[in-house]
């Protein structure tokens, strides 16, 4: 469970979400609105990037503003661009980098690496460099190495923005079928259609909340 309560965020004075009170327990949960609303800000208080200036956000009880470190050992992020989050020079070691501090013994991690690129169409490239790898690639391997810590929560800030229409349903079908809690912030209605509920970001409000059909249709006004 992920519970927002009474949450206002600043960059310096300027309330950019305000007094966002939120429990969200539903498995599909997506994130529409205009540019500048708030859903990155939104996105990171989840696992604690950023900690609210007022209110607090708590994933399973844990405080994001206090136990940073378990909050984000259970909410994975994905990113718009996978370059911010691929550090590793191949894609074998940038999956394995994740489990750094796992303890497990090489041998089962490579298995486990092994694993999640073949989940995600990546099997056999662990040798590959990750600079060789296409965009589409890049996200679904930035995606293998947050899958690989198997976390509750996949938290993921427009991860279909730079990918073309294949790798775009590609990633979509992924998410779609991963086995757990996931918060998806997009501009992509129809994927933002396939969720079990959907908030509608306006200035740093949630200006509606509901069924995807409902919220959408409140978003499309909202732009006319
Ligand atoms: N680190 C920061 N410092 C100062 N202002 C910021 C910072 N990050 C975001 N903002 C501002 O906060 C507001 C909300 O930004 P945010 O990125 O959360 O919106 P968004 O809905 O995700 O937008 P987009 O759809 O364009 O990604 C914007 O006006 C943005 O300029």
């Amino acid at each position: 469970m992920i519970r927002l309560d009474h949450v206002t965020h600043r960059y310096d004075d300027r309330v950019v979400l305000d007094d966002v009170d939120l429990e969200l327990s539903e498995r599909r949960i997506a994130v529409v609105g205009a540019n500048g609303s708030g859903k990155s800000t939104f996105a990171r208080l989840i696992n604690g990037l950023i900690v609210p200036s007022q209110g607090s956000v708590t994933v399973d009880g844990l405080d994001t503003a206090t136990q940073g470190a378990e909050v984000r050992r259970r909410v994975g992020f994905l990113f718009t661009n996978p370059e911010a989050q691929i550090i590793m020079p191949t894609v074998g070691e940038d999956v394995a980098f994740s489990l750094r501090r796992s303890g497990l013994p090489a041998d089962q991690v490579r298995t486990k690496v092994a694993e999640t690129l073949r989940a995600l169409d990546l099997a056999g490239l662990e040798d590959r460099p990750s600079t060789h790898l296409s965009g589409g690639q890049k996200q679904l391997l930035a995606l293998a190495s947050v899958l690989v810590l198997e976390p509750d929560v996949l938290v993921c800030d427009e991860p279909t923005t730079l990918l073309d229409l294949r790798h775009t349903r590609q990633v979509h079908g992924i998410l779609a079928a991963l086995a757990l809690q996931l918060v998806l912030v997009t501009h992509d209605l129809d994927l933002a259609a396939d969720s079990d509920r959907v908030l509608v970001f306006d200035e740093g409000r949630v200006v509606a909340d509901g069924a995807p059909g409902e919220a959408i249709a409140h978003y499309r006004g909202l732009v006319r």
